[in-house]
């Protein structure tokens, strides 16, 4: 992890910035529950299928967030959804375990089979009634669509103690209509009523006249719970579910950094984050347990694959990470000017202070001093040219820059240790191998031969044997510079040597190459960095 740890109790410091202006924490507070979709609708969008495994997986990891209720797929669609909606059904203790449902007994009747080894089991039945969905989808009237409706919820019931009604499309269905079809399903059975936008048209403003409006015109509302469930085609689905929280609604459905179809559905840890950091506006609580968002939110990118923004809110890489010397001066005084929540509270270590060419020299001086070195003035000006010379160069400058920088050698040397012959293969279903040939400049030369589980770990073992320097890596990352054949792909990694992280970087067409070049460049800096103590053990 780079950056580092800012000085002083976090916790008093973000206590006096937060302060609610006008809470009265004597208040109950009312509880919205968190409806997690993350394996039905968020696996609904391409690229996004999941093993039943990983499902598994994914589901205990939200059941220890402290999700209420996970809706775990859709028992009707595939073998394999049924079949992990049963597992997940048996896996768990604590949350509620939800399946989806047409409003069709074919569909209500596989969900309550795969939900049977459920402790809280939970039957999800919707049908679209928007007046588009009505007419050119499903064909129906809307005597029809009630009728399907109620006749869906009384079959789910019958099965079932808890039943949840979802009226697809519901913000461009008329209001009335809306608040009749939501009035016959809870005669009918269902005591969760879901408002979802489904293609993410509404607003917030909008959100909200519609639950007040529901709360109004919606018999036997009393004995529901209202829920919203958002979608992001216009970049609103969690204001519009913080809408609906606002007015009423105590039940979001989101999934885990927003996946699902399309643009995706709210995201569940700007919701919680939302709720409980603007807490004086909305006074309710969740049972999120939020130190958990970051790491899971971490499991899901992983299994799936895919990589979030830097700048995703709450759980991308930037959230907590500060690089501009204002900014930073403001951090180093007061960590409530730039940060509104604790990066502990979401599951990071700490803030960052990212040194790069907009740095400025009071976080310059504080690194320097967390590293060992005190200068003074005119030499934290000479250092701070030398850094910006650097940071433009570089982007990101690591510690083992700095410190090269304070020992007055230069950061960019290359060496000692150089490629000379790098050679891999591989084949499906085997192991690959690689055979590395590097000279160091003092001379010697070394070659050395490994096999790996692939061609990236058979480089990094023959490095390590070839320099004699065991890798003990922390992370090791590969991204695409650039699209297209001849795309540029970046290596970084990160190794622990005595207690520090040391980081390298390779930049290749070859992302083997790659990995090889930012292994050479941590083996090379774990040199150059001992090669004082080495002078001067040799000395003695
Ligand atoms: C907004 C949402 O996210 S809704 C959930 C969407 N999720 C999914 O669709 C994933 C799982 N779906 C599937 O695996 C398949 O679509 C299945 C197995 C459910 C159905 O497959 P098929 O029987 O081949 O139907 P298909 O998907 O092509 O068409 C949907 C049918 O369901 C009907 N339908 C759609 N919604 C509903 C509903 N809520 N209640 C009753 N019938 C409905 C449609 O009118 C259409 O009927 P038709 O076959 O008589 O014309
Ligand atoms: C099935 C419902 C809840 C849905 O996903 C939607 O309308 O977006
Ligand atoms: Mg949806």
């Amino acid at each position: 992890m780079r950056g580092f740890l800012l000085p002083g109790s976090p916790k008093r410091t973000m206590q006096t910035v937060n302060q609610p202006t006008q809470n009265n924490d004597e208040a109950p507070r009312e509880r919205v529950r968190i409806f997690d979709t993350t394996l039905r609708d968020g696996e609904q969008a391409p690229g996004y299928s999941m093993t039943r495994a990983q499902k598994r997986r994914i589901a205990q990891a939200l059941a220890e967030l402290g999700v209420d209720i996970i809706e775990a797929g859709f028992a009707q669609a595939s073998d394999d959804d049924f079949a992990a909606v049963q597992a997940i059904a048996g896996d768990l203790r604590g949350p509620t375990v939800c399946a989806l449902a047409r409003c069709q007994f074919g569909d209500i009747e596989a969900a309550a089979r795969a939900l049977e080894p459920a402790h809280h089991a939970r039957i999800h039945v919707f049908i679209a009634t928007s007046p588009l969905h009505r007419e050119h989808k499903l064909g129906m009237s809307k005597a029809q669509v009630i009728d399907n409706a109620v006749a869906g919820v009384r079959r789910a019931r019958e099965l079932c103690g808890d039943v949840e009604f979802s009226a697809e499309d519901a913000l461009r269905t008329e209001p009335e209509f809306l608040a009749e079809v939501l009035s016959a399903v809870i005669a009918a059975g269902a005591s969760t009523l879901n408002v979802p936008d489904t293609v993410g048209y509404t607003t917030p403003a909008e959100m909200a006249e519609r639950i007040a409006y529901l709360r109004r015109h919606v018999q036997g509302i009393e004995r529901a719970v209202l829920s919203v469930h958002c979608h992001n085609d216009l970049g609103m689905a969690v204001a519009n579910s913080l809408a609906a929280v606002g007015a009423g609604a105590r039940q979001v459905e989101c999934t885990l950094t927003g996946i699902g179809e399309r643009a995706g559905n709210a995201a569940l840890e700007e919701v919680v984050m939302a709720l409980k950091t603007r807490s004086e506006l909305y006074r309710v609580d969740t049972g999120i347990a939020t130190q958990r968002l970051y790491p899971t939110a971490r499991l899901l990118t992983n299994l799936l694959g895919m990589h979030l923004p830097r700048n995703k809110a709450v759980v991308g890489e930037n959230a907590f990470a500060h690089e501009a010397g204002i900014h930073q001066h403001g951090m180093l005084k007061h960590r409530g000017t730039y940060e509104i929540m604790r990066p502990e509270d979401v599951g990071f270590a700490r803030s960052q202070l990212v040194l790069g060419k907009h740095s400025g020299r009071h976080a310059l001086r504080e690194r320097l001093a967390t590293l060992g070195h005190e200068p003074d003035e005119a030499q934290l000006d000479e250092l701070f040219t030398r850094f910006k010379t650097l940071a433009d160069k570089k982007r990101e400058v690591f510690d083992n820059d700095l410190e090269a920088l304070a020992l007055g050698r230069d950061p960019d040397a290359l060496g000692p240790w150089r490629i000379v012959q790098l050679h891999t293969s591989s084949h499906v279903g085997g192991m690959a191998s690689a055979t590395v040939k590097l000279t160091h400049e003092d001379g010697r030369q070394a070659s050395e031969a490994s096999i790996g589980d692939g061609p990236v770990h058979a480089v990094l073992r023959t490095i390590e044997r070839a320099t004699g320097h065991a890798l003990e890596i922390g992370d090791f990352q590969i991204r695409s510079l650039s699209v297209g054949g001849d795309a540029q792909g970046q290596a970084t990694l990160s190794v622990e040597h005595e207690g520090r992280e040391v980081r390298g970087k390779g930049v290749s067409t070859d992302i083997v190459e790659a990995a090889a070049l930012a292994a050479l460049e941590v083996v090379n800096r774990i040199e150059r960095l001992s090669a004082p103590t080495r002078r001067a053990a040799n000395q003695s």
